[in-house]
C-alpha cells in the first residue's frame, strides 16, 4: 500500500497527491490518500509519500503539523517503511520548501528508507505543479511495483 499524505493550505499540494495517486492506481498500485494525516491511523510499513508545501516563515500547512509533531515525539518502527518527498514551493522565499526538505530529514532520521532525494517543485518555474510531479514520479516508479 502506497500511503499519500499531504500539507496543503491552499489546495495546490492536494491536487497534486491526487494526481500521483491516479497514476499509481493506472499501474495497478493500491493508493490511500490522508488530506487530514493522523500518524495512529497510518501503517508505517509500505510506501509514504509525502506531498507538502511550505506556508508562514519555512512551515508546515497547519494540516500536517500534528502528523509531523507526532512522528518527532512518538516515531514508530520503520524498518519496513520507504518513503519518498514532494515539497512544493515558491524560490522567491529564503525558506524555499523548507517544509518538505525537513520532512525528508525526519524520515530518514527516524529510520525510513528513502526512495529518491527530497523532490522540489518550484511553483515559479512549475505553475501546474502537477506535471513536474508526475515527470519525477516516472523516474522512480518502477521502485513502487
Ligand atoms: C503566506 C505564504 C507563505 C509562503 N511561504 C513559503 C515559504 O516559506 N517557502 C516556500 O518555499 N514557499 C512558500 N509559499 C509558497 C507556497 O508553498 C506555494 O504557493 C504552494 O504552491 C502552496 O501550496 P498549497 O496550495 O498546497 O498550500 C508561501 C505562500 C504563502 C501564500
Amino acid at each position: 500500500m502506497i500511503h499519500i499524505i499531504t500539507g496543503s493550505t491552499l489546495g495546490g499540494a492536494e491536487y497534486v497527491g491526487d494526481h500521483l495517486s491516479d497514476l499509481l492506481q493506472d499501474q495497478s498500485l493500491e493508493t490511500t490518500i490522508h488530506n487530514q494525516p493522523a500518524l495512529e491511523e497510518i501503517p508505517a510499513d509500505g510506501t509514504w509519500i509525502i506531498v507538502t508545501s511550505t506556508h508562514g516563515a519555512g512551515d508546515y500547512p497547519d494540516n500536517i503539523q500534528p502528523f509531523i509533531a507526532a512522528l518527532q515525539n512518538t516515531p514508530p518502527r520503520t524498518n519496513n517503511l520507504k518513503f519518498a518527498v514532494v515539497a512544493i514551493g515558491d524560490s522567491s522565499y529564503d525558506t524555499f520548501c523548507a517544509a518538505g526538505k525537513h520532512a525528508h530529514v525526519l524520515l530518514e532520521d527516524i529510520g525510513a528508507t528513502p526512495l529518491s532525494e527530497c523532490f522540489t517543485i518550484d511553483i515559479q518555474e512549475h505553475p501546474v505543479p502537477e506535471d513536474a510531479a508526475e515527470e519525477w514520479l516516472q523516474s522512480i516508479i518502477h521502485q513502487l511495483k
